[in-house]
């Protein structure tokens, strides 16, 4: 047990660190496995994605996830199952990812374990629900640090809620420190099951910067492509191409709560769901194409409305997230932005856009581990040894 200690003060004083960063996403398609070398800590933080892989889940685990997530009454048995069933997933996935990358597991430092939004809920969108936030990650990181033999940061939400946010965005701190810039105003966007942005003010102290999800990202056009056409997403916005934007629709699918509410907020498929389509949708009768149409542009409004109230003219504006693959969300977003908005891909700031929030937690444990005060207000993340 003193050893993992003593292993983990060692690692803590090391200038160059390789942790492996997991992320898996609210769009459940899979266990995002980064390895990630680091050095450094805080501002002066260099980050390189050494490694990347997705591995998808098949499609019984998609659907027990699946059953799970964002419900407001599961199956306690399953729900006990399944955060010891999914780190032993997690702790196999990533042994098998080092053996195919040929690194030993002694020389990896850390795991950084984000693990999967089963419930998250912001007081500010819950009425019933006075005085807490709240947000539920699953899978045991003492599954994962002891099938690994390495030892394993994770939960990373809870300190954000214990210090009094909501939790969710945590890509904040991130973006913050890698990717701030003295005389550029830039703008991360996120557009993954739910959106989100970080605002990065040229020459920002932490406190300036600004993080918020926006609203449902792709998660409204894949749940109707899963449920009602057997499909898994709108392949590159191929169908959102072939339909007509229906308006009383799309009016009453802006009308929600939630964009009344200034940023920074957070939001989830609690609140973004079938049921909120179906109310949207009001009885009337649109072809598929339309409804597909009208969910993604409501994506790209919503998503061009927050950008174009952060109020700044001259910015870069870097995306990432799976909607970037969706050309008609793109497209649609470019041009509710007035086109006056040069659109970047997020490879261009030097990482894989798909490897970018399991990096962020790698980065994150770092932080923890070796970070000062200066660079972030608090650590985040629970730490699990091997032994
Ligand atoms: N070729 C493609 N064409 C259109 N959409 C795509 C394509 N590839 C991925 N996507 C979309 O991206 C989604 C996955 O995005 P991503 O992995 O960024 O989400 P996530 O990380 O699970 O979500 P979140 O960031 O909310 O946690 C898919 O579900 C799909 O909607
Ligand atoms: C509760 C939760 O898991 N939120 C996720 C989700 O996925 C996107 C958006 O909603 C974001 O707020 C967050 O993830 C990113 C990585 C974050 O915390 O910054």
């Amino acid at each position: 047990m003193k050893t993992d200690i003593i292993k983990l003060a060692t690692i803590a004083e090391k200038k160059t660190k390789y942790i492996v960063g997991l992320m898996s996403g609210t769009s459940l398609d899979g266990l995002d496995i980064a390895l990630c070398k680091i050095e450094g800590a805080g501002k002066s933080t260099q980050l390189t994605v050494e490694q990347f892989t997705t591995i998808e889940y098949n499609p019984s685990q998609k659907q027990l996830l699946g059953e799970h997530a964002s419900k407001s009454q599961v199956n306690l048995k399953t729900l006990c199952q399944l955060n010891a069933w999914l780190g032993e997933l997690y702790a196999s996935l990533i042994n098998n990812a080092l053996k195919e990358w040929q690194v030993a597991a002694d020389t990896v430092d850390l795991i950084a374990s984000h693990g999967q939004t089963l419930y998250h809920c912001p007081k500010q969108a819950f009425a019933d629900v006075e005085k807490l936030n709240s947000t539920l990650q699953i899978v045991d990181g003492d599954i994962i640090a002891a099938k690994t033999n390495i030892i394993t940061i994770a939960d990373f939400r809870q300190k954000h809620i214990a210090k009094g946010y909501e939790g969710a965005p945590l890509v904040q701190y991130g973006d913050y420190l890698l990717y701030s810039h003295t005389s550029i105003d830039r703008v991360l966007l996120n557009i993954g099951g739910i959106s989100n942005l970080t605002y990065l003010p040229k020459n920002c102290t932490l406190t300036q910067s600004m993080s918020s999800d926006l609203g449902p990202g792709n998660t409204l056009v894949d749940q109707y492509c899963r449920h009602v056409l057997g499909l898994p997403f709108d392949e590159n916005g191929e169908i959102a191409s072939s339909g007509k934007i229906q308006l009383p629709f799309l009016e009453a699918l802006l009308s929600h709560e939630f964009f009344d509410m200034p940023l920074p907020k957070s939001t989830g498929q609690e609140l973004f769901n079938q049921t909120f389509v179906h109310h949207a949708l009001d009885g009337k009768d649109y072809n598929h194409e339309d409804i597909i149409t009208t969910l993604t542009e409501f994506t790209a409004i919503t998503v061009a409305n927050a950008v174009n109230e952060l109020g700044t003219t001259e910015l870069e504006l870097y995306v990432s997230g799976g909607g970037i693959h969706n050309v008609f969300l793109m497209a649609r977003i470019e041009s509710h932005l007035n086109n006056r908005v040069l659109i970047k891909d997020f490879s261009q700031l030097g990482i894989n856009p798909d490897a970018k929030e399991a990096a962020l937690f790698a980065l994150l444990a770092n932080e923890t581990v070796s970070g000062g005060s200066d660079a972030l207000p608090f650590s985040m993340g629970k730490i699990s040894l091997p032994t």
